[in-house]
């Protein structure tokens, strides 16, 4: 029989005009708290942000817990949720699943074949690979309505490690376009709400005008932005990961889960690109002996060392590129002519990197839960909650104190 291996996995369905969004998240431990509020809660983080387009006005996400939690905690079973896409009358036919008579597809904009692929979008690439003569199958899985699902996959991620190791994460955006990177100290979670508040999701008010600023010249221009966000991670125990193979290796799976956020071209683990400029004596983290521990003054290497999580707060960092949507279309070639054209330009956010940058904490803590449920296994909260105590307590006493 084959092998079950079940640490935690997830997966999401569902295209960006379709009826609805799944994500399935299997391999959780039962007794986590989750309520359809707190999904909710989290995506409507995931809508805030100035830049965002027409239709994070008008859609909403409508929430349908499909399985998996029964009143109010998990059970054990994967969790599914199905999050309605609100426009979906508009989408019917064009998106229709059963086969449709092609005349009901003449006289609309809407169902007409893309057929003048977005340069920086998926669409070329996709149409060929795949064979298609239109755009929309690909831009419909290539667009980023699908990162509503791992922020509803993500929140059972975030609810276990608060609930059984004390981990919160958050995010906040370090610069949009060429705003001034903001360079001060990382923030903690008690200023997740604040940073929320912001409409670029910054933890400096003066950076925030910065990006407002670019935001608006973009707008005023008929382009669009990508830019910067930080997510960092509190209460993390040390030795999560490991240094033992390349796939082990947190760091390595942290980037590959963030890589896989859309737009998303670059990650940075702590002062990743800086340190590389430092010298050895000023790039790694000092230790000392403190009261409780090994006590460092910096934090440089953000919270990862040889693959493993070093007990300091995780920092990782995301560049996002600009939207590819550009209203000033760019210049494309017409697939089915092959003539000059202008790209695909109906409607399109000029900069979500505020969005993006709940997107990442998704990942992250996904990525997180999944090597917590690795390192200290168990069925349920309880007893994946004395694992970790057990844990600690041997951690806590190395080295000894004098
Ligand atoms: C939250 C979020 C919102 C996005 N909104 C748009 C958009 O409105 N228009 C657009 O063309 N691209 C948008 N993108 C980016 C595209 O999804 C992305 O460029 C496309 O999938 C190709 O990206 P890739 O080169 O990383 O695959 C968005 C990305 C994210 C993360
Ligand atoms: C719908 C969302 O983002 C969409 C992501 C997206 C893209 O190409 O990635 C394109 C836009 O969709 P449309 O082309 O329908 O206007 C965004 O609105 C969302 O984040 O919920």
């Amino acid at each position: 029989m084959e092998q079950l291996i079940l640490v935690l996995r997830w997966i999401t369905a569902g295209e960006s005009h379709g009826p609805a969004l799944v994500a399935l998240v299997e391999g959780m431990v039962a007794g986590v708290e989750v309520t359809s509020s707190d999904i909710a809660e989290q995506l409507a983080r995931r809508r805030l942000g100035y830049g965002r387009g027409a239709r994070m006005k008008f859609e909403a996400d409508k929430i349908t817990i499909v399985g998996g939690l029964r009143h109010g905690r998990t059970m054990g079973g994967p969790v599914a949720v199905e999050i309605g896409n609100t426009e979906w009358p508009k989408w019917e036919t064009v998106m229709a699943a059963d086969p449709v008579d092609p005349a009901e597809l003449e006289g609309s904009a809407r169902n007409a074949p893309l057929t003048r692929p977005r340069p920086g979008h998926a669409d070329y690439s996709g149409m060929l690979k795949y064979g298609f003569d239109d755009a929309r199958p690909v831009l419909e899985r290539a667009s980023a309505r699908e990162t509503a699902a791992r922020v509803a996959a993500g929140t059972v991620a975030r609810n276990f490690l608060r609930q059984v190791l004390g981990i919160e994460v958050l995010s906040h955006v370090i610069s949009i376009g060429a705003s001034e990177p903001y360079d001060g100290p990382a923030p903690h979670y008690a200023d997740l709400p604040a940073i929320d508040e912001s409409p670029v999701r910054a933890f400096d008010p003066g950076s925030a005008d910065l990006m407002i600023a670019e935001i608006e010249s973009a707008k005023k221009d008929g382009d669009t932005l990508g830019g910067v966000v930080e997510v960092v991670a509190t209460g993390v125990p040390v030795g999560l990961g490991s240094h033992v193979s390349g796939e082990t290796r947190l760091d390595a799976r942290l980037a590959g889960a963030l890589m896989g956020i859309q737009a998303i071209k670059g990650v940075e683990v702590g002062d990743g690109f800086t340190t590389a400029r430092r010298r050895g004596s000023q790039a790694h983290d000092e230790m000392v002996p403190g009261p409780d521990g090994v006590l460092r003054s910096t934090n440089r290497a953000g919270g990862l060392e040889g693959g493993m999580t070093n007990g300091e707060d995780l920092r990782v960092r995301v560049a996002m590129k600009p939207i590819s949507t550009v209203p000033r279309a760019l210049s494309t070639v017409d697939m089915e002519t092959g003539d000059e054209a202008v790209a695909i330009h109906q409607r399109s956010d000029v900069c979500a990197v505020p969005a993006a940058g709940v997107v990442a904490e998704a990942m992250v803590a996904l990525v997180l839960a999944q090597a917590a449920l690795e390192k200290f296994g168990g069925d349920s909260v309880a007893e994946t909650g004395d694992n970790v105590a057990a844990y600690r307590k041997r951690v806590d006493s190395r080295p000894p104190r004098s």
